[in-house]
């Protein structure tokens, strides 16, 4: 089964506010990115990935992630992460009605091309799936198959959301890395024992994190 990957990002200078007390306004962009350029690396050297689309209105990230080969979708005008992610699968659809999509967070810093590649094996079994992340109240990745809506309910609490919202959710263990995306100091701690990319290794080294 080959996927097409929604990843959304906003601008870079809004981005991972969350993590102001462990990077500076001088540094949290360049986090942010960091966090994207190794996500969507590993999201490209998935077996069961075909392409990705990055929704994006940022210059510098939509530059960079290009030259690692995602496509760049424009944000949508009606602003917030849903709307951008409905614009995306809207966009990649209308290239390939026929193929499953996935919407994926853009901060998985440490994610594993074979972790993602069970965790989307597992997804083609259903209409719409999701997995938790390593809070357990959110969602790393939500999934639809080919003529289903993606219906993104991404924000806090979207655990629930999804649930609610009838995708079902993947029973998975030891795929860790793509449950653990990075909103503080604390999961950023968390990826880093993970093993992060080669990006985000070189900017949390110009960080000081306590017992990195
Ligand atoms: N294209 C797009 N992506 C968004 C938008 N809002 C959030 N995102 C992305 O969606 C994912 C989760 O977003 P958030 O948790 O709201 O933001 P964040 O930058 O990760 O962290 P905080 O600023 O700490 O909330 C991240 O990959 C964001 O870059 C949006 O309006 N447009
Ligand atoms: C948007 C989500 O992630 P974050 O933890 O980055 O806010 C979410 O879990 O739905």
């Amino acid at each position: 089964m080959q996927w097409t990957l929604v990843i959304p990002l906003k601008p870079l200078a809004r981005a991972k506010s969350r993590l102001a007390d462990t990077a500076g306004d001088g540094l949290r962009p360049g986090l942010a990115l960091a966090f994207a350029q190794d996500t969507v690396a590993a999201v490209l050297a998935c077996a069961a990935v075909r392409d990705v689309a990055v929704v994006t209105d940022d210059v510098l990230a939509g530059r960079e992630l290009a030259a690692l080969g995602a496509r760049i979708v424009p944000d949508t005008p009606a602003s917030g992460l849903n709307a951008a992610l409905a614009h995306a699968a809207g966009v990649v659809r209308a290239t390939r009605p026929d193929g499953p999509v996935a919407a994926l967070n853009a901060d998985l810093p440490a994610l594993r091309p074979g972790e993602l590649a069970r965790v989307l094996d597992a997804a083609a079994e259903f209409p719409r799936a999701f997995l938790a992340d390593a809070a357990g109240i959110g969602t790393t990745l939500l999934t639809a198959a080919a003529g289903r809506e993606l219906a993104p309910e991404f924000g806090a609490g979207s655990r629930a959301a999804h649930r609610a919202g009838g995708a079902v959710e993947l029973p998975l263990s030891a795929v860790d890395s793509v449950r653990q995306d990075v909103d503080t100091g604390e999961d950023l701690r968390a990826a880093l024992a993970l093993g992060v990319g080669p990006r985000t290794a070189a900017a949390a080294a110009r960080l000081l994190i306590p017992g990195q």
